[in-house]
């Protein structure tokens, strides 16, 4: 069985507070404060340029943010490397897919493991029993996040092969076998067909029930992000405009002015 991720011990797993983030003369980010709860999805809107990527990048760990805070089930995490943010627990796809192109599906999952195998060098030289166990163990998981994500036939197919809608599976597929307690994806829907879309949304909505974690989401979709958030943040010119559900962001005027009437 694939294990659940474990409970959130703050009723905040995500607090970021007065994020700020300077590009030279660009505020590019300014003052932005919000909160994902466990088991939420949360999406970040607006038009092109507002910030949302940067936002993400603050959180994620890739860029050091020149001011405000981010809190991670209660621990400071704004400036810490994305490999340490990882190990917390947040983890995150990348807007152009970011896999092992070279390596087959399942060697893809079995290298995203390896943030979480304990043995050491020693361990591998000797094959160790330790070592034999955790390598056994990371093929199980791998087997049964193939079969969870749909991807159980293509698992010695090379990644740079499959359908674009097959590796943003095995991209969160890779994320998800590391047992995150905050997934953040960025636009997930970018160049996926009409019915890759909806089972994303499916994927999405079915991974927080079945492994209770928290989606942090950037998306330009309106179909996918009504659909599956629970509440949506929505910025221009890297500030905030509004924080509310699906239903009062959709009817909200500024959104329209500045979002939504564009389309
Ligand atoms: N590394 C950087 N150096 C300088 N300026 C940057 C950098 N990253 C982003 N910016 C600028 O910061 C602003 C916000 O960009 P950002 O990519 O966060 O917007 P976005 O809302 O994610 O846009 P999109 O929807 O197009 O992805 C833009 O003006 C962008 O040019």
């Amino acid at each position: 069985m694939i294990p659940t991720a474990a409970p959130a011990r703050s009723a905040q797993l995500l607090a970021v507070s007065g994020l700020q983030m300077r590009f030279g003369g660009l505020l590019a980010v300014d003052g932005i404060d919000f909160e994902v709860r466990p088991r939420e999805v949360f999406a970040i809107i607006g038009p092109n340029g507002a910030g949302k990527t940067t936002v993400f990048n603050c959180v994620g760990g890739f860029y050091q943010p020149t001011g405000g805070q981010v809190m991670f089930d209660g621990q400071r995490i704004a400036g810490l490397p994305s490999h340490l943010v990882a190990r917390k627990g947040l983890v995150r796809t990348f807007q152009n897919i970011r896999l092992f192109k070279q390596l087959t599906v399942l060697e893809n999952l079995l290298v995203a493991q390896h943030l979480q195998v304990e043995t050491g060098l020693l361990h591998g030289l000797f094959a160790t029993p330790a070592y034999r166990r955790a390598e056994r163990q990371a093929l199980e998981r791998a087997a049964q996040w193939l079969e969870r994500m749909g991807l159980g036939k293509v698992a010695n197919q090379e990644a740079g092969t499959l359908s674009y809608g097959h590796q943003r599976r095995l991209e969160i597929a890779r994320c998800m076998i590391t047992e995150p307690r905050l997934l953040m994806l960025d636009e997930p829907a970018a160049g996926l067909n009409p019915q890759e879309k909806i089972a994303l949304q499916q994927l999405i909505d079915g991974l927080r029930r079945e492994f209770g974690i928290s989606v942090l989401l950037i998306e330009h979709d309106m179909s996918l992000v009504m659909g599956v958030s629970d509440r949506i943040m929505v910025m221009e010119h890297g500030r905030p405009i509004v924080t509310a559900k699906p239903d009062e962001v959709r009817s909200d005027r500024r959104v329209i002015n500045a979002y939504l009437g564009e389309d």
